[in-house]
């Protein structure tokens, strides 16, 4: 027997979860606890289970993978990152791939990068009006872009640079918008009739940079100058005969980690960014840390109540409501279920985060959990698990730290209207209500501001 789940109709269930996915999960979880089954895959939608049972979890990410497959919701993705990109290879080379893109998103490399996350945040925050209302998820996202281009691509402020962030910063808006995205999901509007069509709007824009990448792909191949970005690594990486990356395959990598690793990370900070200003005491005791610790990077990554409020907006809102779902290959037993092969289980990222018994109180804003004890991946799984987890987890995890220490230090916002926030639908993200504005009440440091801004 599955576990239990509404009886509406298959159709209903589809709408729910599209239409108000958060309120829905949630409120399945409370009913049902731990094991819910879904009928959200259309009119005749197969079972989904979706669980937040810890172990459960733990088991699919990791004793369990042979028994399960990874679906293909990937292939949505395909017009974008390419047929080359991380996330549409299976087996061996998906392992392969992991292992060539890793080492250079994590670890002391990491160190590399956030004296540049330092600097683009101060230069966007020292444009910021005085007293203005700002929309902060917009301009964490243009914080983000900016990021990706520098430390990912490895490119330096210039006219490819500008151009490259213009065009993709529109592309990646437009992706956004529920009509224009509507055509990865349905092939049969994929078609090229020119500039009229949206399709060929996408497929010009998608030429114009690739065209400014592929510049920058052959130009780094020549140059004799150490970088230090994730480029550079890739250039030098050889496959087991010897061989290096071609330039369509370097390409799709860094599209992919740009698709992937923008507006995730920026959507993330604006969440942390809200809770932050709806819990003065939170703030305040970030802020204290922060003044104690200085302008030192390491000692920012490693700051205990940073890292506190950076988890716990994670956990709270998460960006990703599901990781990948998995189906069953060959029957198993799990969390005292017998699934049949075929079925689909689903880790369930928002209401394994919200459960009472791991997180007491589990709707409120409390970053002192994660300094009280360590939570298993099971518990906490904003990056999703097992083979295909995030790759970008320690990048983003930095970035965070970087963009929330320097935008306090340079600073103090507040919310210009306390109205309600709920998670909205952005591309493949969850971020706050088109409601959420922040303004600059005052700067730290005036004179260091009027410096960075003429920079
Ligand atoms: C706060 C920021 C981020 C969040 C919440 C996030 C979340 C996730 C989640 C939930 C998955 C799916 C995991 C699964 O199904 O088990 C994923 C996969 C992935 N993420 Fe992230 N991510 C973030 C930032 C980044 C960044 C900065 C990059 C790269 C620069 C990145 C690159 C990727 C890639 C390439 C995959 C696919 C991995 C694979 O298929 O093997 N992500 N991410």
């Amino acid at each position: 027997m599955l576990p239990p789940g509404p009886s509406q109709l298959a159709l209903l269930q589809t709408l729910r979860i599209i239409t108000q996915p958060v309120s829905f999960l949630l409120s399945c979880a409370d009913r049902y606890g731990d094991w819910f089954t879904l009928r959200v895959l259309g009119p005749q939608s197969p079972p989904v289970v979706f669980v937040s049972d810890p172990e459960a979890i733990l088991a699919i990410f990791s004793s369990l993978a042979d028994q399960l497959e990874l679906g293909r919701i990937a292939d949505v993705f395909r017009p974008l990152v390419g047929n080359e990109s991380l996330i549409m290879q299976n087996g061996d080379r998906h392992r392969q791939q992991r292992q060539l893109l890793m080492p250079a998103l994590q670890g002391e490399r990491l160190f590399d990068y956030t004296p540049a996350m330092t600097a683009i945040t101060q230069a966007a925050i020292a444009q910021w009006p005085l007293g203005q209302p700002l929309d902060l998820r917009r301009q964490m996202s243009q914080i983000s872009l900016a990021v990706i281009l520098q430390v990912v691509f490895g490119l330096t402020p210039g006219p490819r640079y500008r151009d490259l962030y213009q065009r993709l910063d529109q592309l990646l808006e437009a992706i956004t918008d529920p009509l224009y995205s509507l055509q990865f999901f349905w092939p049969a509007l994929q078609q090229d009739w020119g500039n009229w069509s949206p399709w060929g709007r996408f497929c010009r824009q998608r030429e114009a940079i690739d065209a400014l990448i592929t510049a920058e792909i052959q130009e780094g191949r020549q140059s004799q100058q150490p970088r230090q970005d994730v480029l550079e690594l890739l250039l030098a990486a050889r496959d087991r005969d010897g061989n290096p990356l071609s330039d369509q395959e370097l390409r799709d990598q860094l599209m992919t980690l740009l698709l992937l690793g923008h507006e995730t990370t920026a959507s993330a900070l604006t969440w942390a960014v809200f809770w932050l200003l709806r819990h003065p005491d939170c703030l305040n005791r970030l802020q204290s840390e922060l003044v104690a610790i200085g302008d030192n990077d390491r000692a920012i990554a490693k700051a205990p109540y940073l890292d506190a409020v950076c988890r716990e907006a994670l956990r709270l809102q998460p960006i990703a409501l599901i990781a990948q779902p998995r189906r069953v290959a060959s029957p198993l037993s799990l969390g005292g279920y017998d699934f049949a092969s075929g079925t689909i289980l689903v880790p369930c990222v928002l209401t394994a985060h919200r459960r009472a018994a791991t997180y007491p109180n589990p709707d409120q804003f409390q970053p002192n959990r994660f300094l009280e004890r360590r939570f298993s991946n099971g518990e906490f799984l904003p990056f999703g698990g097992g083979q295909r987890s995030c790759i970008g987890m320690a990048l983003s995890l930095i970035e965070m730290k970087m963009v929330l220490a320097t935008l306090l230090r340079q600073c103090q916002i507040a919310e210009v209207s306390q109205r309600p926030v709920r998670p909205a639908r952005r591309g493949i993200t969850f971020v706050p209500s088109q409601d959420f504005r922040i303004q600059v009440q005052q700067w730290h440091n005036p004179s260091a501001q009027t410096a960075i801004a003429s920079v």
